[in-house]
């Protein structure tokens, strides 16, 4: 058993959208194919990843290093002890060999790529949807049937402001969503609340609606906002100031008592640590939302997993970030709180597979081996037209 091609190409995840500290007119995103020699059905085993959304493509680092590393590995060491599968845990180490520790960033992009990659085959291999495989191997075969979702955009539109985002939410709320989240942080303090009023005036109780400002805000702006939201009881804050800048994360919590999520812009389990530590988060409420793709992949993220429990945090607090497949499967697998999904943004990397209808805010998953990215029509045509044909 071994990986006989790894392949990876760079293609465009760009839209007018803008957040409140970048638009996504020249996104790109990466997307990776790792070929084995099994076959299954008559074909080759392929597993496929991507870089979840927001960060660009990481094809040089690929190229440069951890593509080649598994490439000149000893096959032998990058499979499991019975011999029947990749090993993802030795096919992260062998990717990892050489580098040092710290400034987590666009090599954990390029790292969780892969590995998504990884687990793809992993399960195919073994037959399996991946979120089962992930219940069998660590949960005590135990997992969740259906995934709580919520419906993500919201995102600024230069000209259909107040009236456009209303029939967005009235969208999301008419395909089975409960809850909905909207962009803050762009618009002056009072706009957006006249915008938050009309999202709420859809999605009909503030307890539905979350916002984010994408890491905007300095101390006083966040503390600003904080006092004008809490009357509100919406349904989260997210990420109001720099992920990094733990202490005014720390500093909100003393301003806010409703929930604050953050987590998605921290790519690595020592910075998850530090959020938990120095980041003030409140386990009985706040929600994390760390993303696979972005932060060394699922390898790491079951280290994520095991600190949050050392450190007295249920892995239902956990709400990725990024809408796609794999966050799913690892929802459904290892039991997180929910999962993020884009029905119309980001698209075809984001939202679930074809036949998987939203109802009560909760998705199902498919039943085909893998991650299901065969059951997402648009998106598998695209995978196969950059990395197979
Ligand atoms: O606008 C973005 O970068 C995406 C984002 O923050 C989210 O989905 O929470
Ligand atoms: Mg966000």
């Amino acid at each position: 058993m071994r990986i006989i091609d790894i392949r990876e190409k760079t293609v465009s995840i760009a839209s007018p959208i803008a957040n409140a500290f970048i638009d996504f007119s020249k996104m790109t995103c990466s997307v990776v194919a790792v070929v084995t020699d099994q076959i299954r059905d008559g074909k080759p085993v392929v597993g496929f990843g991507f870089n979840s959304n927001g960060r660009y493509g990481q094809g040089s680092l690929m190229r440069e290093r951890f593509i080649p590393r598994l490439m000149e590995a000893d096959p032998a060491t990058l499979i499991d002890e019975g011999e029947d599968n990749l090993d993802p845990f030795a096919i992260w180490k062998t990717m990892m060999t050489n580098e040092k520790p710290g400034g987590h960033g666009e090599r954990s992009v390029a790292v969780g790529t892969i590995d998504m990659a990884v687990w793809d085959a992993v399960a195919k291999i073994a037959g399996k949807p991946l979120y089962r495989l992930l219940a069998d191997r660590y949960r005590d075969g135990v997992a969740d049937d259906d995934v709580w979702v919520y419906a993500a955009g919201g995102y600024y539109h230069s000209g259909k402001e107040i009236e456009g985002l209303k029939d967005e939410m009235r969208s999301y709320v008419d395909r089975g969503y409960t809850v909905c989240k909207m962009k803050i942080g762009l618009a002056p303090l009072a706009d957006d609340l006249k915008r938050i009023d009309a999202a709420i005036e859809v999605v009909g109780d503030p307890a539905n609606l979350c916002v984010d400002a994408n890491g905007r805000f300095d101390l006083k702006t966040a503390v600003a906002y904080a006092k004008a939201l809490e009357p509100y009881g919406l349904y989260w804050y997210e990420e109001a100031g720099d992920p990094l800048d733990y202490a005014l994360q720390a500093e909100l919590a003393q301003h806010y008592s409703g929930r604050m999520a953050t987590g998605e812009n921290l790519f690595s389990m020592q910075d998850a640590r530090n959020l938990i530590r120095y980041g003030g988060m409140r386990a009985d409420r706040d929600i994390l939302q760390f993303d696979c793709a972005l932060s060394y992949g699922l390898v790491e993220y079951m280290r994520t997993l095991a600190m949050m429990k050392e450190n007295g945090w249920s892995s239902r607090r956990v709400v990725p970030h990024g809408g796609h497949q794999m966050s799913l499967n690892i929802a459904a697998g290892l039991h997180l709180g929910g999962n993020e999904s884009y029905p119309d943004v980001f698209q075809p990397f984001g939202g679930f597979a074809d036949a998987t209808g939203v109802r009560n805010s909760r998705v199902g998953l498919p039943t085909v081996p893998g991650v299901g990215f065969e059951a997402k029509s648009a998106l598998y045509s695209l995978l196969k037209r950059e990395l197979l044909d």
